[in-house]
């Protein structure tokens, strides 16, 4: 597919407001994606990669603004870039509106005036260019990406420029392609029509709606497991359901971690009858998995790779763990746990220590020496070649522990339907130091990447809430040069499971001149605009915040307000979607 045709499509997407029609359009272009569907069904999520696999393109927006300056000619320069992008606000609007192909003459866009830009070679051009290491890398990265931007049409650069920077902006997000997945090679024609026909009898409306529901659900577990949605877009169209429902884990890819809710003994019982009890070690989450891409039997390749809930790989930064992993472990598992930090006595240390060690890249050795950490497993997704995620809590915390023992390195299981005795358990896990504890139904399946019902944690300590930096003020005097207050935002997600920021309250107390330095060096290459002393920030960070009150105010998109905000700390281990939702801040103004 020409380049210039996947930008057509993606901007009558941008331009089509209803979610139905939309999808449709989604839909269409992929099924007349043909060999490119896997490229073009990450490319309109603004990825080039897929959630699995940890390389990212590093493309920095400055690196793109001197980019598309080199591309427009000898006259402009990156500031010109970035002024016209506070004015425009979007970094496509302004690709847009620079004439790359002038610079050479219409000449050479070919005959039919277009551009030779294919998606299979932007799609390897961009790899290529996030393969860049080294010395010079950077040199080289801008020499790819002003090639790019030079050979686009105005209509190019505007999705070029968005997809480098991972921002497409089209209106897509996952739920959307997840139903035009399903849409385009699961479900009928007539029933996709029916749907969207407002005349069709309610009867054949509900029964199309059911039938696309189940097509969904078949392509979202597929997701699920495989974090791919290249992939499962073509398996979607070259073996059906089927081969969706044949989709297994691969040991060495990363799935999306289980979360869970707020809630109380009194919730779980209710509901439950009874439940699985495990201490919260207060860690940083890890999914261990040990043995070769290949399920089977035999470990046919003793390699550990440990992955961050984002599913980043950690596996360098935690040598005693990949240790661990080796001397106890002899068959393919992935396993889901908490890495904590511990005293010479085996004791938990605070949720802090864990992040210094945590994501490390430089000096991991010497850190080793100050901070030990250890492994404490709690579920298991596969072992020896059986995938166990629709197995309930019970079956797979009895895999771990026939794979551990009962040891510390496991959590101890209490199944009880006993609130006196959970109660019990929970004082006896706080006088360990640790958080609280986790109630999880005990029938319940492992859910990769959901927050429901069937995991509940129960912490009594004072609610912090982790907050989407949206935006952020440059401070006064002498603390000119730093950003110094900050714009926080509640996520919400929207009908098709895609997130949005909403305003809640700005934080500027708890922040030291030292940690203001290192959040402005944090946040500054996220600027989007500034107008003023204020800037909108691309949504990449999260802050733990500290507050006294939840107040309902006008002042915020979000409806809400916090009263006294305090900044606790930049929580490095999670991205805005796994930050916290207005339905969270909602429930706890409505408990306080
Ligand atoms: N036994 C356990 N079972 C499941 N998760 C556990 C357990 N012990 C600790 N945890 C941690 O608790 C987290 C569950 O809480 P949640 O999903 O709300 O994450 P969170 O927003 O980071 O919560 P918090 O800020 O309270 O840690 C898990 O992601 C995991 O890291």
């Amino acid at each position: 597919m020409q380049f210039a045709d996947f930008a057509a499509r993606a901007n009558d997407i941008e331009a089509e407001p209803a979610d139905l029609a939309k999808t449709a359009l989604l839909r269409d272009l992929f099924a007349t994606a043909g060999e490119d569907l896997p490229v073009v069904a990450r490319f309109v999520q603004g990825r080039v990669f897929p959630a699995w696999q940890s390389s990212t393109l590093d493309i920095g927006p400055n690196l793109c603004y001197e980019a598309i300056a080199r591309a427009a000619g000898q006259n402009v320069t990156a500031a010109d870039v970035e002024e016209r992008l506070a004015e425009l606000g979007e970094i496509g609007a302004v690709a847009a509106s620079f004439d790359f192909g002038g610079q050479r003459g219409l000449a050479a866009f070919g005959a039919g005036g277009q551009s030779d830009l294919t998606v299979a070679g932007v799609d390897d051009e961009l790899r290529q260019l996030a393969a860049a290491e080294g010395s010079g890398s950077q040199d080289r990265k801008l020499d790819t990406l002003f090639g790019l931007f030079n050979r686009c049409s105005a209509a190019e650069a505007r999705y070029l420029a968005r997809l480098v920077l991972s921002e497409m902006r089209i209106g897509v997000g996952e739920g959307t392609v997840r139903d035009a997945v399903a849409e385009a090679f699961l479900v009928d024609a007539e029933d996709a029509a029916a749907i969207r026909d407002d005349e069709a009898e309610t009867e054949v409306e509900e029964a199309a709606r059911d039938r696309r529901d189940a097509a969904i659900a078949t392509v979202e577990r597929a997701l699920q497991v495989s974090n791919d949605y290249g992939r499962v877009a073509v398996v979607a169209r070259d073996e059906g359901r089927d081969g969706l429902d044949a989709v297994e884990l691969d040991v060495g890819r990363p799935v999306q971690a289980m979360l869970a809710q707020a809630g109380t003994v009194t919730d779980a019982l209710d509901e439950w009858g009874e439940a699985a009890v495990e201490t919260k070690f207060d860690g940083a989450r890890v999914q261990v998995h040990y043995g070769s891409g290949e399920a089977g039997n035999a470990v046919e390749e003793e390699e550990v790779s440990l992955f961050s809930r984002n599913m980043e790989d950690v596996t360098d930064a935690l040598p005693e763990v990949v240790e661990f992993v080796e001397a106890e472990i002899d068959q393919p598992v992935i396993l889901d746990g908490e890495v904590v930090a511990v005293d010479d006595a085996g004791a938990p240390l605070p949720f802090q220590e864990i992040l210094r060690r945590f994501r490390r890249k430089h000096d991991v050795e010497q850190m080793r020496e100050e901070i030990t950490v250890e492994l404490r497993a709690f579920d298991c997704l596969h072992a020896a070649g059986d995938d166990l995620l629709t197995q309930p809590v019970t079956e797979r915390h009895a895999r771990l522990a026939e794979l551990l023992g009962h040891t510390e390195a496991v959590s101890e299981l209490l199944l009880s339907d006993d609130a006196e005795e959970i109660e019990h358990y929970e004082a006896d896990a706080l006088e360990a130091g640790h958080e609280g504890i986790m109630l999880k139904n005990p029938v319940s399946p492992y859910s990769p990447g959901n927050r429901g019902k069937n995991w509940l944690k129960r912490k009594p300590d004072v609610e912090t809430l982790d907050l989407v930096v949206t935006g952020a003020e440059w401070g006064e005097g002498r603390r000119a040069k730093f950003l110094g207050t900050f714009l926080l935002s509640a996520r919400v997600e929207d009908a098709d499971g895609d997130d949005e920021f909403r305003t809640i309250g700005k934080v500027a107390t708890g922040i030291t001149d030292e940690k203001l330095a290192e959040l402005t060096e944090l946040l500054e290459p996220d600027i989007v605009s500034q107008s003023g002393t204020e800037v909108d920030l691309r949504p990449t960070t999260v802050f733990e915040v500290g507050y006294e009150e939840i107040q309902v105010s006008p002042t915020y998109s979000s409806g809400y307000a916090l009263r006294f905000p305090r900044f606790v700390e930049v929580r490095e281990d999670k991205t805005p979607e796994t930050a916290d939702s207005l339905t969270r801040v909602e429930r706890l103004a409505e408990e306080q």
